[in-house]
C-alpha cells in the first residue's frame, strides 16, 4: 500500500511545461521567463498568450489575440438578465461560478470533447479559451452595477483587459498608473503551477467536461479562504487590527488560539512569495505617488509582516500573494468581496493553459484511497435499530 500524504504534499500529479516555482529561493517563472521580467515588460494579454502557446507572441499574433479578446467582451443580454435575478447579496465568486457555467449553455459546440482522450480541434480550444478569458472581467465588473441596482457600464472595445475592467467598475477610464498596476496584478495572478484550483480544473478537464465546467470547478475551488479567498480576508483582518500598535498583541492572541493569519504561509514557498514582493513594491510606488502616505492599512500590514517574520519565520511562513493585493484593489475603489473574483479573472489564463495541456494527452484522474471504515456487516432492518 502506498503512503498517504495529507493534502498530497509533494506528490507530482501531472507533468507541465507552463510554470515553475523554487519555493526555497522564492522564484516563479512562466514558460521560463522570470515573473519580475514579465511584470515589468509584458501585458496581461501577452502573458496570457505566452502561457497558452508557450512562446512570446509576435506583434501580429498579440494584436490578433487582443482584438479577439475585445470582440468577446460583450456579455449576452440573457446572461445579464439572469444576473439581475441573482440575490444581490450573493458573493461575487458565486455569481462568477454560476455565470461562467451558464456560458456553456449559451456557447455550446463541444463535439470534440465527447468520445476521445484528447481534443485535436485547436480552433475549438482557442475559441472557447478566448471566449472565457474575455468575459471574466466584464462579468465581475458588471455584477458590481447589477447588484447595486445601477445600469451596467458596457465594455469599451478599444481598451485592454485591465483598462476595461477598471473602466467598467468605476464608469470612467482609469489613469495610466492605476491601469498599469491592475495589469501587473493580472500578470502576477495568472498562473501558479499545480495549486488547488488548477488541480480542480485538471480533474474536471480529465473527464472531458466542457471548458465552462472546468473553469466553474476552478472558480469554486479558488473561492475558499485557504486559497484565493484569503485576499478578501486580509483586508478585513487589517481593519480589525486597526493600527500598527495593536499588531503584536493581536498576532500573539491569534497564535495562542491556533488561528491562521490570512495572507501568510504557503505550501510551496518557505520565503516571501515573489508576487508579494512585487505587490509590496507597487503599494510603495502608490504611496510615493500619493505624496508619502496611504493609510493605516499599509502601515499595519508592514508591521504585521515584521511580527510574523519574528513569530513564524522559523516555520517558513511569510507573506503570500494575497497579503498586499487587497491594499491595491482598495485604492482602485474595488469592494473587498470582489477581490477574489479579480484573482479568478487573471487565473482563467493559467487554468485554460493547463486545460489545453491536459486534453492534448489526457487520462482521467482517478486516485485511490486508504479505506478506514467498517468491515462487512449485516444490514439491520429499520424497525430493529
Ligand atoms: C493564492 C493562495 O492560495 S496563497 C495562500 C492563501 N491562504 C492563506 O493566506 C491562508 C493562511 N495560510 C494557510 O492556511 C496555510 O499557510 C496554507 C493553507 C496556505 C498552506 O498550508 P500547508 O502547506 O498545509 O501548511 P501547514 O498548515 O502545514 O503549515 C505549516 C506550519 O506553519 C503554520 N502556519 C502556516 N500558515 C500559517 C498562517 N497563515 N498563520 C499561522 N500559522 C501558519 C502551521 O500552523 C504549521 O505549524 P505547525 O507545524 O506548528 O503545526
Ligand atoms: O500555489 C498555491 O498553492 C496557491 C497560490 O499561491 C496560487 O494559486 O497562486
Amino acid at each position: 500500500m502506498s503512503d498517504f500524504l495529507p493534502g498530497l504534499e509533494g506528490v507530482p500529479a501531472t507533468k507541465s511545461a507552463i510554470s515553475f516555482i523554487d519555493g526555497e529561493k522564492g522564484i516563479l517563472s512562466y514558460r521560463g521567463y522570470p515573473l519580475e521580467t514579465l511584470a515589468e515588460n509584458s501585458t496581461f494579454e501577452e502573458t496570457t498568450l505566452l502561457l497558452l502557446d508557450g512562446e512570446l507572441p509576435t506583434k501580429k499574433a498579440l494584436n490578433d489575440f487582443s482584438q479577439q479578446l475585445k470582440d468577446n467582451y460583450r456579455i449576452k443580454y440573457h446572461i445579464r438578465q439572469m444576473m439581475r435575478h441573482f440575490p444581490h447579496t450573493g458573493h461575487p465568486m458565486d455569481m462568477l461560478q454560476t455565470a461562467v457555467s451558464s456560458l456553456g449553455m449559451f456557447y455550446p459546440g463541444t463535439e470534440c470533447l465527447t468520445d476521445a482522450n484528447s481534443c485535436e480541434d485547436l480552433d475549438y480550444v482557442r475559441n472557447m479559451t478566448v471566449n472565457i478569458i474575455a468575459q471574466m472581467a466584464p462579468l465581475v465588473a458588471m455584477w458590481e452595477h447589477i447588484r447595486n441596482g445601477w445600469d451596467p457600464v458596457n465594455p469599451k472595445h478599444d481598451l485592454s483587459v485591465a483598462e476595461n475592467l477598471l473602466y467598467m467598475f468605476n464608469g470612467e477610464e482609469p489613469d495610466p498608473l492605476m491601469a498599469k498596476i491592475m495589469d501587473v496584478c493580472l500578470i502576477l495572478h495568472a498562473e501558479h503551477t499545480l495549486n488547488a484550483s488548477t488541480f480542480a480544473a485538471l480533474v474536471a478537464g480529465s473527464t472531458l467536461a466542457t471548458p465552462y465546467s472546468v473553469i466553474s470547478a476552478a472558480i469554486g475551488t479558488l473561492s475558499g479562504p485557504l486559497h484565493g479567498g484569503a485576499n478578501q480576508r486580509v483586508v478585513g483582518m487589517l481593519q480589525e487590527i486597526g493600527s500598527p500598535k495593536n499588531v503584536e498583541s493581536w498576532v500573539d492572541e491569534k497564535l495562542k488560539n491556533k488561528e491562521v493569519i490570512w495572507g501568510m504561509g504557503h505550501r510551496e514557498y518557505k520565503v516571501k512569495d515573489p508576487r508579494a514582493t512585487i505587490l509590496h513594491k507597487l503599494v510603495e510606488q502608490l504611496v510615493a505617488e500619493r505624496g508619502g502616505h496611504l493609510d493605516d492599512m499599509f502601515d499595519t500590514a508592514l508591521k504585521l509582516e515584521e511580527v510574523c517574520a519574528d513569530r513564524l519565520g522559523h516555520k517558513g511562513v511569510y507573506p503570500n500573494v494575497d497579503f498586499y493585493s487587497g491594499i491595491l484593489y482598495s485604492e482602485m475603489g474595488i469592494p473587498e468581496d470582489e477581490f477574489t473574483a479579480l484573482f479568478a479573472v487573471a487565473r482563467s489564463a493559467g487554468w485554460l493553459a493547463h486545460w489545453r495541456e491536459q486534453i492534448s494527452d489526457n487520462r482521467i484522474y482517478r486516485p485511490t484511497q486508504i479505506y478506514v471504515g467498517s468491515d462487512m456487516r449485516d444490514y439491520t432492518p429499520i424497525e430493529e435499530r
